[in-house]
């Protein structure tokens, strides 16, 4: 075996106030997040959103301290890692690369290339896979990869998703149980996953996984707990004017309280370590509506970070994917290139000439209300 090498990909997130407005350029740049019918506008529009959208971001970083932890976070994550590939006997190093914020894959890649690494498996940090997370992540390394004959003589491996790994469902079950038993009735508090949401578009038009996985991951995660509590799933964080996945998290709380459950112990399912969607959208957004909705305990389960279990878990699934057959980035999910991820059918731009003067309307309209949404970061959008 020669030198070897794993890569964590995460989408990294501003370590301080002033990053949040380049962040969110970066983010909104990505065709993976937002598709405009023209590449041309995809410029001019980042811009437009993050430079609206930074005050609203700004307010929430603030809340929870400054800045994103993630940054951090994976870096321990990739530190116990590698010591624990090391104690299984693997010598091994570990790389951090971040989709939109430092440090930033081109620079996990260059290190990569300077320490000489001949294999290298490809880990994203999200257990399930989405066109929107993982599948940009891979999208970028291979272009990358195309242009680069050094690169393109490692032996390299991608893992799509490994929510079903039993050692990373154990983590989450045990993390549950340890909530579960802090509570006033440990036997009938309701479990509520938490995901990360996506427009209803990237499962129905793009064919993405995501919302399969993580239902399947939900019941998986509750078969290895073992308890007779219920559970809910609902999706959280959803951005602009078209329609996520449902059912929404805050609607789902509501409804919870009003069939009279009184206690919810809260799992985000989509992040394997803390960040502003855990800190503030559910730590005290979905914790103030569930309060005035009459939710007496909103227990919410940490994320797993460097959770020793959990350490192992990512550890397996590495050392499966050296032993299993390489994966490349083209064997992994890619939407159509014309799919239109994100505002949908108000971006149809016409060929014949009323239908383009109706279409140029409507786009008009639902391009102002999208910029509105996003900048006033209320009415459908919860952040
Ligand atoms: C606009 C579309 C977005 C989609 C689709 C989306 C999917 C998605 N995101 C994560 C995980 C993270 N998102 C984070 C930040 C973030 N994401 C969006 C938008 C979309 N995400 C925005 C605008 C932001 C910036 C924060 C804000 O302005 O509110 C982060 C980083 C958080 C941090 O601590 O900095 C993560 C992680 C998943 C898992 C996902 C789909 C499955
Ligand atoms: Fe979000
Ligand atoms: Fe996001």
């Amino acid at each position: 075996m020669g030198r070897l090498g794993v890569l964590l990909l995460n989408l990294g997130g501003p370590d301080k106030l002033e990053d949040v407005r380049p962040f969110l350029y970066n983010l909104f740049s990505d065709p993976e997040i937002i598709r405009l019918p023209s590449p041309l506008l995809q410029a001019p529009l980042a811009w437009l959103i993050s430079t609206l959208r930074a005050k609203q971001s700004q307010q929430n970083y603030k809340k929870i301290g400054g800045g994103s932890p993630l940054r951090r976070i994976t870096e321990e994550q990739a530190q116990a890692l590698r010591s624990q590939l090391v104690q299984n006997g693997h010598d091994v190093q570990v790389y951090v690369g971040m989709r939109y914020w430092h440090p930033f894959t081109e620079e996990a890649i260059a290190q990569i290339k300077r320490d000489k690494i001949e294999e290298l498996v490809i880990l994203p940090l999200y257990p399930q896979f989405s066109i929107s997370t993982t599948g940009s992540s891979f999208r970028l390394l291979d272009r990358i990869w195309q242009t680069d004959p050094e690169l393109q003589k490692i032996k390299y491996t991608v893992v799509p998703s490994w929510y079903e790994n039993s050692g990373y469902l154990q983590a989450m079950a045990n993390l549950i149980a340890n909530k579960l038993d802090q509570v006033k009735d440990p036997s009938t508090a309701h479990v509520f996953f938490s995901a990360h949401g996506v427009p209803v578009s990237y499962i129905e038009e793009a064919g993405d996984p995501y919302q399969k996985e993580i239902e399947a991951c939900a019941a998986l995660i509750m078969q290895k707990l073992n308890r007779p509590n219920p559970y809910k799933l609902a999706y959280q964080s959803r951005v602009g004017p078209v329609e996520w996945l449902q059912p929404y998290t805050d609607v789902a709380i509501e409804e919870l309280a009003a069939e009279g459950v009184k206690e919810l112990v809260v799992v985000p399912i989509s992040f394997v370590s803390e960040h502003i969607e855990t800190l503030e959208e559910i730590d005290m957004e979905y914790r103030e509506i569930a309060e005035h909705a009459g939710i007496e305990t909103f227990a919410r389960v940490p994320a797993p970070d460097t959770d020793p279990t959990f350490i192992q878990a990512l550890a397996d699934v590495v050392i499966k994917a050296l032993s299993d057959r390489p994966i490349p980035f083209s064997a992994t999910i890619q939407p159509q290139k014309n799919t239109k991820l994100y505002p949908q059918e108000r971006w149809e731009w016409g060929m014949t000439p009323s239908a383009e003067v109706w279409n140029g309307r409507l786009a008009m309209i639902g391009f102002l209300i999208l910029l509105l949404e996003l900048w006033l970061g209320r009415g459908q959008i919860l952040q």
